[in-house]
């Protein structure tokens, strides 16, 4: 099929991270050609926890419900030493929440949705299959972009290019680019397996167990009757063979036979995996930006890898939007790489206390897990240093974007560059959830504001009505949503005349008392060229 020989936005890699990028620039209406070297989603189930904030993320691009009537919902786990348990773990979550703090569906699944949501805009979002970048070209204004598709080569020209073509990315070989950072020795083998089980969904680990002693092994449950099971093999074991049927077989039935589970099984998918903790340093260069895998390789435990390249699509899909359509200058794109390769290093260094524990690096890491295990055992109070620490959205403290905090009593769980926190409201009878509005243009979100403020935020959002995405105005109480839940007074402190300035991606830009006119357009401007700010004048404060 021929190629188009220009497109605004290239993505090479239709894997989760690009096809959830496409469909999100779709939804924004900017077009993309996503180019995929093989020819269908990928084979084994690969990454398995999907993150409520994935889950928002994934729904700003229509791909949710599909993923929440298929995936299995969990909300925690347990840890057992030898045959004791020595640990229960519940993320936060209440039965009010829009998303379950974790939901188990195979990878393949997820590029499924996310390639059915681009299908929603055929004129926007096209995937090539069978086709790989070969070689590119970037400068000032964009890249050229030699792709092998169907025996041919063939040049397309990408006003932006972003690669989301995975660990062993073939544009971030092209750039001449290296991952930094370093890798764990202690080795995993991963497998899924068929079985038909009543066991709840939950993430169940065991260390030293009695199936397999010396080892550390994991179980989490997939649709379809699937278990992904993960465990650690011996320094001295060679990986060729500890990834044979033969060899692998005989542990997940030990394993089986200890924990009651004796329905009839088979093996779907094996493989092997050690963890890395590497990264570029910046994930813009030029008009090439890095997401996902390309970009991070970050440990499976405390499940940040897929969940954080869905942070990525989610942070950089408005970002592109706004400079694409002209209502922000290039070097909005920066911020993506500044927040970004912040969130990758929290990552890190969250992945990497995980993986000391799961996979323990030398003699002292080894001798302090199993100080924790036996003390766990008795003591409630070291139980903490065996949770997973499970993936969670990462604040971006030191974003250039921020505004200076103008509510510090507010509280700290809202303040400028925080995730903001969802919450459930009422629009009259119907149920409204705050992280709905996102995904789409800027939110100000206004409690009961006062006659004078709501006018102002009225005369705001009228002068952004013929921008793409205008500003959204939503107030709580004084005739708009009902808080009926306290939800929002508990996670923003809401303080009547309080203004929260909410970006696409559903983080705080900034916050305000009673804020007036003239605050919130300068706070707006860089993201709405039809507010104007009028000139500093000499001498004014
Ligand atoms: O529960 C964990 O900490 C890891 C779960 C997981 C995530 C992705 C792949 C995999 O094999 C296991």
């Amino acid at each position: 099929m021929p190629l188009p020989s220009h497109v605004p936005v290239l993505i090479a890699g239709g894997g989760p991270v690009g096809l959830t990028l496409a469909a999100l620039l779709a939804e924004y209406g900017i077009a993309s050609l996503t180019v995929e070297a093989d020819d269908d989603y990928c084979t084994g189930s690969r990454a398995i926890c999907i993150s409520r904030r994935s889950q928002e993320i994934l729904g700003w691009a229509g791909a949710d419900q599909p993923l929440t009537a298929t995936g299995l919902p969990w909300t925690g786990g347990r840890s057992y030493y030898r045959d004791r348990e020595v640990l229960r773990f519940e993320m936060p979550h209440d039965p009010l929440q829009r998303y379950a703090p974790m939901v188990n569906i195979q990878q393949y699944s997820i590029e499924e949705y996310a390639h059915q949501a681009m299908q929603r805009h055929p004129e926007r979002a096209a995937l090539q299959w069978s086709a790989r970048v070969a070689g590119l070209r970037a400068d000032a204004d964009g890249v050229t972009v030699e792709v092998d598709a169907g025996g041919q080569r063939q040049t397309v020209r990408a006003d932006w290019l972003i690669a989301c073509d995975g660990g062993r990315s073939t544009v971030r070989d092209a750039m001449g680019l290296k991952l930094e950072g370093m890798q764990y020795e202690g080795r995993y083998v991963i497998v899924d397996i068929e079985q038909a089980s009543t066991r709840p969904v939950e993430r169940l680990a065991w260390f030293d167990p009695p199936s397999n002693p010396g080892s550390t092994l994991l179980m989490h449950r997939q649709p379809g009757n699937v278990w992904r099971v993960d465990y650690q093999i011996r320094d001295d074991e060679d990986a060729d063979e500890a990834v044979k049927p033969e060899n692998v077989l005989p542990r997940v039935q030990s394993h089986l036979d200890m924990i009651g589970e004796t329905a009839p099984w088979k093996p779907l998918w094996i493989s092997i995996y050690n963890a890395k903790c590497l990264t570029l340093d910046q994930y813009r260069h030029g008009r090439v930006l890095f997401a996902g895998d390309a970009g991070h390789l970050v440990p499976i435990f405390g499940v940040r890898g897929l969940n954080s390249g869905l942070d990525d699509a989610g942070n950089l899909a408005w970002k592109l939007a706004w400079v694409l359509k002209g209502q922000a200058p290039a070097s909005l794109l920066d911020s993506y790489s500044t927040e970004r390769v912040h969130a990758t290093r929290q990552n890190l260094a969250y992945g990497a206390k995980s993986t000391e524990f799961m996979a323990p690096p030398d003699f002292g890491f080894r001798l302090m897990r199993e100080a924790a295990l036996r003390l766990a055992l008795a003591d409630d109070t070291v139980r903490s240093l065996i949770n997973p620490r499970q993936s969670a959205p990462i604040s971006y403290d030191t974003s250039p974007l921020n505004l200076a905090d103008g509510a510090p009593q507010a509280g700290p769980g809202a303040a400028p560059g925080q995730p903001a926190p969802d919450a459930w409201l009422q629009d009259g009878d119907a149920p409204r959830y705050l992280s709905a509005c996102f995904g789409k243009g800027f939110v100000a979100l206004a409690v009961s504001p006062t006659a004078a403020l709501a006018a102002d935020l009225d005369t705001l959002a009228a002068s952004t009505q013929g921008a793409p995405h205008p500003l959204r105005i939503v107030r709580v109480g004084a005739g708009g949503w009902d808080d009926a839940h306290g939800q929002l007074q508990q996670r923003y402190g809401a303080a009547d005349g309080l203004v929260y300035l909410l970006r696409p991606d559903g983080y705080v830009l900034g916050r305000w008392n009673t804020p007036d006119a003239a605050r919130l357009r300068a706070a707006l401007a860089p993201y709405y060229p039809s507010i104007t700010v009028p000139a500093h004048k000499e001498g004014q404060a």
